[in-house]
């Protein structure tokens, strides 16, 4: 077989096996036979390096540490949402969209990741760029930092151009692993996983990040073309290009299924393998969304519900 041909049945055998075990947490071949094929294509990208391209798997711990983070600016400004406390609040907020709207529209309700927000922009199906959120308008390229995330895919299964919004995050395993190996050897340790999140993603030495078990959800999608009508179809069409989106989302019609969905999770955080400080609310409707607009900071069709502060156990 050709190599070039070889490198190209790797690459796709690879990346569905990565996204197998990373975002759908279901393996389809033991881990012996993902690095037996990782391997062979180590060797043929080392025999034959003009066959290596950034979107090859063998690619996601980056070269050489850099100097300093290059500043990019946000084509579409990443904006902080406002908060809600209580339902009381929260149902304010949806008689306010009603009265807006003129009806009640449908909301997706979603668990709000207590990591780092990023950007990630796909062109032709390739990741070009990861940015941090910055403050809203400038923020750094940590593109090799956010390579090193496995279940972030540097190809993806159809070649689209659009740029995807998302929480990378530390799993709580690997920020107890993390804290327990830091005290081990007396270094000062991280005081939750979003701190520890962002310390990682921070730093210039990608080997570090890629050490750190970082993991990522998209929650937003941002694109030039009319791809969907809707957030939620937004989040199915990232699904299937084979993006990480928590399953954990739900369409509401009332302010009382949104707080009976706030309510099971007041309970149930505790047991997710990730911190989330919140649920975030949505008018799902793209259009709806264009009528409402935004704030000076933040848009009108959103909203975040916090958890209050969990009473520290002493
Ligand atoms: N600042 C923002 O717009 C958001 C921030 C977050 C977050 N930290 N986690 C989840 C979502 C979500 N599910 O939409 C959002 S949206």
């Amino acid at each position: 077989m050709e190599m070039a041909e070889r490198v190209e049945e790797l690459r796709k055998t690879l990346n569905q096996y990565g996204y197998e075990y990373y975002v759908l947490d279901r393996p389809s071949v033991p881990d012996s036979e993902y690095d037996r094929l990782m391997n062979e294509l180590i060797q043929i990208e080392t025999d034959y390096p003009e066959l290596r391209t950034p979107d090859s798997p063998t690619q996601r711990v980056g070269g050489a540490p850099l100097d300093a983070f290059v500043k990019v600016t946000h084509d579409t400004p990443m904006l902080s949402l406002g908060n809600v406390f209580s339902k009381e609040e929260l149902v304010e907020w949806v008689e306010r969209i009603e009265k807006d709207l003129g009806y009640t529209p449908t909301f997706v309700a979603e668990l709000k990741f207590d990591g780092l927000a990023v950007s990630l922009k796909y062109e032709n199906g390739r990741l070009v760029r990861g940015a941090t959120r910055g403050d809203g308008t400038t923020g750094e390229d940590i593109t090799q930092n956010l390579k090193t995330i496995r279940s972030i895919p540097l190809r993806l299964k159809e070649d689209a151009t659009f740029e995807v919004r998302g929480e990378a995050y530390m799993p709580k395993r690997s920020f107890e692993q993390l804290n327990d190996e830091r005290e081990r050897v007396g270094e000062p340790l991280f005081a939750n996983p979003r701190n520890a999140a962002a310390g990682s993603l921070r730093q210039l030495d990608s080997k570090i990040a890629a050490s750190r078990n970082l993991a990522f959800f998209a929650y937003g999608l941002v694109s030039q073309d009319d791809l969907v009508a809707s957030h939620d179809e937004s989040l199915d069409y990232l699904k299937r290009l084979g993006v990480a989106v928590s399953g954990d989302y739900t369409t509401c019609k009332t302010a009382d299924e949104l707080w009976d969905y706030i309510e099971t999770y007041v309970t149930k955080r505790g047991e997710l393998p990730y911190e989330i400080d919140g649920i975030v609310i949505k008018v799902a409707g793209y259009e709806e969304q264009e009528q409402l607009g935004f704030t000076a900071k933040s848009p009108r069709w959103a909203v975040a519900y916090k958890f209050p502060a969990e009473e520290v156990v002493t």
